[in-house]
C-alpha cells in the first residue's frame, strides 16, 4: 500500500468587509493525476513522517516553504482499489508558509477561491471531502474504486465519510 499526503495552504485575499477565502491548488503535470487539479502532495519516502512528506512536496511542487509544526491535520483518506487498500492519504491544512508559489515540472500552482474550486477537473472523490476540509473540518473516508491499475483510470463507485472524529496528531 502506498502512504501519500496533500497539503492545502490557506490565504485570505480581498478586502476586510469583502473577504476572499483562497486555497493553493496544482494543475499536476505528469504522474498520477496528470492534468488534473489537487493539493501539492505525493508518496512518502523512507524514514520520513506524513508531516515531513507534506512539507518536502510542497517545496519540490511549488517551492513555498512550510514549517511543519504550522501543519494541521484535516483529514485520513483510504482509496481501495478492487477491494484492496491501494493508498493512504494523510490530508494537511496550513495558513502559515514563506515564498511564491513556483510553477515546476510536475505542477502548476493556482490560487483558487475556496467557493470556486474545479471540482470536475479533479479527482472525482475531491468532491465528497474537500469541500468540508476547506471550512475546516476534519474527515475520516474510504473511497473505492474498480476497474484494475491505474488507479486514475478506474472507476469510482462508492465511499464511507466521518466527520469530525479525533485525528492522531502526535507524529503525523
Ligand atoms: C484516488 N483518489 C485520490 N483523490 C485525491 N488525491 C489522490 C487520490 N489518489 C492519489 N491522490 C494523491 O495524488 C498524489 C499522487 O502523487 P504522486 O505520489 O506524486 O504520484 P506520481 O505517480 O506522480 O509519483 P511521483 O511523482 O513519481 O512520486 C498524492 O498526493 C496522493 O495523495
Amino acid at each position: 500500500m502506498i502512504e501519500a499526503t496533500l497539503c492545502f495552504p490557506r490565504r485570505t485575499r480581498g478586502t476586510e468587509s469583502d473577504p476572499t477565502e483562497e486555497v493553493l491548488l496544482i494543475e499536476k503535470r505528469r504522474g498520477l493525476g496528470d492534468g488534473w487539479y489537487n493539493g501539492p502532495g505525493g508518496k512518502l519516502e523512507d524514514g520520513e513522517t506524513p508531516r515531513e512528506c507534506a512539507v518536502r512536496e510542497t517545496r519540490e511542487e511549488v517551492g513555498l516553504e512550510i514549517d511543519p509544526e504550522t501543519l494541521e491535520k484535516a483529514g485520513e483518506l483510504t482509496f481501495l482499489l478492487d477491494g484492496e487498500r491501494h493508498t493512504f492519504c494523510h490530508v494537511y491544512r496550513t495558513r502559515s508558509f514563506s515564498g511564491e508559489p513556483t510553477t515546476t515540472e510536475e505542477a502548476r500552482p493556482e490560487w483558487v477561491p475556496v467557493d470556486d474550486v474545479p471540482y470536475d477537473q479533479m479527482w472525482e472523490d475531491d468532491q465528497f471531502w474537500l469541500p468540508g476540509v476547506l471550512e475546516g473540518e476534519t474527515v475520516v473516508g474510504e473511497f473505492r474504486f474498480e476497474g484494475g491499475q491505474p488507479l486514475d483510470e478506474a472507476e469510482f463507485v462508492g465511499h464511507d465519510l466521518e466527520w469530525n472524529e479525533h485525528l492522531e496528531t502526535t507524529d503525523t
